[in-house]
């Protein structure tokens, strides 16, 4: 049987957390094929290695000294060799990347995946495991984009069978270019790994002990999750759930291989499992997680007898498309609709969407929300049980919140609700606790219970 295990970057911080590792690797004969990130944070206020290196390319773009930065990001790597009495010369290794980024002769992506690269190059002598460089397996087209297929072939013809360390996050193009996936992607390059090797489990080893149904930087000690389905962990972290890359989920989901979310800290504890199960049981909880993200914009239109209009939602829609903006959702009145989209993507062309949407669209008024936040609240079969948005509404009225735009996927697995950015934490811990009774999250059964006591004379 095999076991994909990647380690995250907070996983990877120090020699403490190596020797962690080393035991979770030798307590299964399994685990022998490992994906590691670049170092995370030691401490709260810590920085992440990739972090500092992304700082270090802009440095050398801008030609500004970038000396400081080097030494403190060699030193984290130097000071785990030391400790774990590695061989690996990282001394010189990292004198010679120095050199040639300061010098300018790196590519930023090539820059950047040299924190992956010294990690694994560590941990590979630390386990006993040989190392494979990502650069010769992962593939890329030259638009950016991943090969699936020569991955698989790649790892197929080099990967070695009796297993190995890969650094994640990187790749390269057929001629040795190296390309970047998106932040947080060493969870993707873990889920490739384990669908090219027809894996029978991809372990995501991290700082907290699965999924949790809340982030736990705004509702203290949420609940964790034992079981999620791969939609549901896509809505989750696309959201916000920042644990697991929402990408990850696409490679594994299609080989049908279950994800482990698991606690390096505490490997006993169970994780979370992410899988296709979608039966449901009664005395789950009634709300899988609540989650959410800021910086959205609401473009709205409004046009009198916009309804008999025929085309108008597609004009707006091709002006955004003109400025290569997704859409995140449309809600709609007879008269009037609107179009989100996250803040980021339009930093640069809202005033120019705005403007060409008044001379091609002449509405009777536009009007731009942009201190919009994003929540979702997660769960099966959201709109087959009536109660569940009853409560969510009811709890954010009661804070005096109040709701800006409601949509609902068209997998009613959420329900999405808009607030002010101010008002973000306090929703989420108000919608939390309305499916929560302080320590654990409520069961259908206490749900039906309550809407027994407020309808006495519904209860048969
Ligand atoms: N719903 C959630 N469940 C679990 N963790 C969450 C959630 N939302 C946000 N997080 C944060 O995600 C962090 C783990 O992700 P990340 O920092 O990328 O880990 P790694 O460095 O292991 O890849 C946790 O420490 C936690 O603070
Ligand atoms: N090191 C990269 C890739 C990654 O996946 O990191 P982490 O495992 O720490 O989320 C980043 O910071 O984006």
């Amino acid at each position: 049987m095999i076991k994909v295990a990647k380690f995250g970057g907070s996983s990877v911080a120090d020699a403490e957390h190596f020797k962690k590792i080393r035991s979770i690797i030798e307590a299964d004969p399994s685990r022998r094929f490992v994906v590691v990130s670049a170092c995370g944070r030691r401490y709260k206020s810590d920085a992440k290695v990739t972090d500092l290196l992304y700082l270090v390319a802009a440095h050398v773009r801008y030609h500004v000294s970038c000396d400081d930065l080097l030494t403190d990001i060699g030193q984290r790597y130097f000071d785990i060799a030391d400790e774990l009495g590695l061989t690996y010369p990282i001394r010189e290794e990292f004198a010679t990347f120095a050199e040639k980024a300061k010098a300018g002769d790196l590519t930023t992506e090539e820059l950047v995946s040299r924190g992956e690269y010294f990690t694994a190059r560590l941990m590979a002598e630390y386990l006993g495991l040989p190392f494979l460089d990502a650069a010769d397996v992962v593939a890329f087209h030259h638009d950016g984009t991943l090969s699936m297929t020569r991955t698989q072939a790649l790892i197929q013809e080099r990967g070695i069978p009796g297993g190995f360390v890969m650094p994640g996050f990187y790749g390269a193009t057929r001629e040795g270019r190296i390309m970047l996936l998106d932040r947080g992607g060493g969870d993707i390059s873990g889920s490739i790994l384990a669908k090219c090797l027809d894996a029978a489990l991809y372990e995501n080893w991290t700082d907290v002990s699965g999924f949790l149904s809340a982030d736990p930087g705004v509702v203290p000690h949420p609940q964790p999750i034992s079981r999620i389905t791969y939609s549901e962990m896509r809505e989750l972290s696309y959201m916000g759930a920042s644990v697991l890359h929402e990408e990850a989920v696409f490679p594994v989901m299609e080989a049908g291989i279950p994800i482990a979310v698991k606690n390096t800290n505490r490997p006993l504890d169970p994780g979370t499992i992410i899988s296709d199960r979608e039966d449901y049981v009664a005395d789950e909880p009634i709300i899988t997680g609540v989650t959410g993200k800021r910086n959205f914009v609401a473009v709205h239109i409004l046009k009198d007898h916009m309804s008999n209009e025929v085309g108008i939602v597609r004009r707006v829609l091709s002006i955004f498309e003109r400025y290569r903006v997704s859409i995140e959702h449309i809600p709609s009145g007879i008269d009037s609709f609107a179009v989100v989209v996250q803040g980021e993507d339009v930093k640069d062309s809202l005033w120019s969407i705005v403007a060409d949407i008044k001379t091609e669209v002449q509405p009777d008024g536009i009007k731009v929300v942009d201190d919009l936040a994003l929540i979702s609240t997660v769960g099966r079969n959201m709109s087959g049980r009536p109660g569940i948005s009853g409560s969510l509404f009811a709890a954010l009225g009661q804070e005096g919140i109040s709701i800006r735009m409601i949509a609902q996927g068209s997998d009613e697995i959420n329900i999405i609700v808009g607030v002010r950015d101010v008002d973000f934490e306090r929703a989420i811990r108000a919608i939390y606790s309305a499916f929560s009774d302080g320590d654990h999250l409520l069961e259908l059964k206490d749900l039906k219970r309550a809407e027994a006591a407020s309808h006495p004379a519904s209860v048969r």
